[in-house]
């Protein structure tokens, strides 16, 4: 078993997510960050790259008034779990992710990362090992599924957005494209790493929604699932 797995991300008109620095722009509005804010609230948990905790340093809390007291859908009254994939264990101790808010942090590492640097975050988060060199994202997810995590939403970057379509581990796609341009050819996009070279290797995806917000449109696509998939349905 896996969990139900939904990419949220942002991008601008031209298919970036963020400017060849990897410095991190605001492609999203104000309605958008908060429909973002109440999706991670009812998320069991949330799931980075260590590209983006060292290009962006987030928190991933809920912030909306919403929350403040409240249970969510989820049943839970502090943030959701919060999940960087991190071969080598580099996530600074002092991250937010690990220092922000209260709920439960996770750093998904492989076999391959320094003991001292797992022993250091293991002060600060629970480590799961998968997988030799790097994190091997089909047994973390069935980790995962093991430790009540149902529902996980995944905010990017664009390699680990690559890394889990190519393990067909993708559930729905939710691509905020907003009114402006970043360009640049080496600028990260939805999804980098290798990319799949031959048509019958793409991931075929079902249009299941589209709404304008703020001044810019929320694509929601379904992912076709493969035969054998054993992910829990959303
Ligand atoms: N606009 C948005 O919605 C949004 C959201 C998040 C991040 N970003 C941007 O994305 C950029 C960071 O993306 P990135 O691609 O550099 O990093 P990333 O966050 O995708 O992290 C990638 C890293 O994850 C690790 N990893 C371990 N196992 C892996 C596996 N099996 N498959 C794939 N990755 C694995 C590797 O160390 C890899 O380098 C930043 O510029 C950030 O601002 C944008
Ligand atoms: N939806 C969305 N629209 C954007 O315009 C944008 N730049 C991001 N970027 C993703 C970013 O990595 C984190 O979602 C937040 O920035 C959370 O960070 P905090 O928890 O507030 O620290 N996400």
């Amino acid at each position: 078993m896996r969990p139900y797995v939904f990419v949220n991300l942002a991008m601008s008109a031209d298919g970036k997510i963020s400017t060849r620095e990897r410095r991190q722009v605001k492609i999203s509005g104000p309605e958008d960050f908060e429909r973002v804010d109440l999706i991670k609230a009812d998320a069991d948990a949330i799931m980075v790259g260590i590209g983006t905790v060292l290009a962006d340093n987030p928190s991933l809390t809920v912030k909306s008034s919403r929350r403040k007291g409240e249970r969510t859908a989820a049943g839970r009254e502090e943030n959701p779990a919060r999940i960087v994939v991190d071969s080598m264990a580099r996530t600074p101790v002092d991250a937010d992710i690990l220092v922000k808010g209260a709920g439960k942090r996770i750093v998904a590492v492989s076999a391959a990362a320094p003991a001292d640097r797992v022993d250091a975050l293991r002060e600060r988060a629970e480590v799961i090992v998968a997988g030799e060199q790097t994190v091997d994202l089909a047994a973390l997810m069935e980790a995962l599924a093991g430790i009540g995590i149902r529902r996980l939403m995944v905010e990017g970057g664009g390699t680990l957005i690559w890394g889990l379509f190519k393990a067909g581990l993708v559930d729905e796609l939710r691509t905020y494209v907003g009114s402006v341009v970043i360009g640049g050819s080496g600028a990260p996009t939805p999804a980098d790493g290798d990319g799949f070279l031959a048509e019958g290797e793409f991931p075929r995806l079902i249009l299941a929604g589209v709404e304008r917000i703020d001044d810019g449109v929320l694509l929601t696509w379904q992912v076709k699932k493969e035969e054998g998939d054993r992910s829990l349905r959303g």
